[in-house]
């Protein structure tokens, strides 16, 4: 049986539009399945929760009558917020995992699958359907934030508080239902500017710290994208055992202004003000606190720690 967990207000609504979609395609196919829509921020954790507990539970009612209870794979319907609600329920628990693309950035399946298309990502899952469970298995490294799990990148400083201000945005949901929910990003990138002052930081990668000062913004990636097609850290690999870290310091307003376009091309790499380290383990205190997201998502501020956990994500 697989599991759908549907965030039908993602990408603006697409959610809702993928689903019918996705759910065609099943039925004429007659892949076994069941649906959940989310109600609310943090409800897709819930679902898998519950879903693993009750699950569970049959597992061990039916072990009694010497039956199988099956959960062929979680997957989540919407962008990387979704997923990485999902994939928080379902860590530490031995289940695939699988995604449709259906929001407005899907940083997760671009660096997976170099693209974003829904028929793309659902044919990958189908087609291991019918493949043995050991040509199915692909494990992927996760980030740890304490408790918290996230999968592409984790942003501190600068574009923390981009994220920050665009999700307090009261004009968000006004843009959102107008179909322009990615001008939020761009007026809260336009105001975050304005006004964001470069801290002085301390990073400590794998016990060795290092110091930098008038830092914008430090990102740890698993994979290379955020921000909707953003390559932050190019060279970033889901299954290497190690986060990239790329630090962006010592620049002018006016200079990270004429930076932001080269980053969707990974042409930054090699301009003076960028800095890039490797670890599994990364502590960041800053003079002030920064706000820190994951996945797009605010998951805290400074000091933090976001380490690799290797090989754990089971996908479908
Ligand atoms: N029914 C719902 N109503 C409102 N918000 C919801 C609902 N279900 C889930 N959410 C929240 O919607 C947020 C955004 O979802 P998601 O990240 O999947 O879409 P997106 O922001 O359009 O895509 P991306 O992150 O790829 O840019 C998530 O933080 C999630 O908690």
């Amino acid at each position: 049986m697989y599991y759908f967990i549907v965030n039908q207000t993602s990408g603006h609504g697409r959610g809702g539009r993928v689903w019918k979609r996705i759910a065609a395609k099943l039925n004429h196919e007659s892949v076994p399945h069941k649906v959940f829509f989310t109600e609310k921020p943090g409800h897709a954790t819930s679902i898998v929760q519950q879903l693993i507990t009750e699950y569970e539970q049959q597992l061990k009612e039916e072990a009694k009558q010497s039956k199988q209870a099956n959960i062929d794979g979680v997957i989540a319907v919407g962008g990387d917020g979704t997923i990485q609600e999902v994939v928080n329920g379902l860590i530490d628990h031995p289940i695939p995992f699988g995604c449709i693309p259906a929001g407005s950035g899907n940083d997760f399946l671009r660096g997976l699958l170099g693209e974003t298309k829904v028929e793309l990502a659902l044919e990958r899952i189908l087609k291991r359907r019918t493949h043995s469970r050991e040509t199915q298995q692909q494990r992927i490294d996760i980030v740890r934030i304490g408790h918290r799990t996230c999968l592409t990148v984790v942003g501190i400083g600068f574009d923390g508080q981009i994220a920050k201000t665009a999700n307090e945005s009261k004009v968000k949901k006004w843009l959102n239902r107008v179909k322009l929910g990615r001008l939020c990003y761009i007026f809260s990138l336009l105001q975050v500017l304005g006004k964001y002052q470069p801290v002085d930081v301390e990073i400590t990668i794998d016990g060795k710290k290092h110091c930098f000062s008038n830092v914008w913004l430090i990102a740890v990636a698993n994979m290379p994208f955020y921000a909707g097609g953003m390559a932050i850290c190019p060279q970033a690999k889901y299954n290497d055992g190690r986060l990239d870290v790329c630090i962006v310091h010592n620049l002018s307003r006016w200079q990270l202004l004429r930076l932001l376009p080269l980053v969707f091309s990974g042409r930054h790499v090699s301009k003076p003000g960028i800095d890039f380290y490797y670890g599994k383990k990364i502590e960041v205190t800053s003079a002030s606190p920064l706000v820190v997201h994951g996945d797009g998502e605010i998951v805290g501020e400074t000091p933090i720690q976001v380490s690799v956990q290797p090989d754990t994500l089971q996908l479908l």
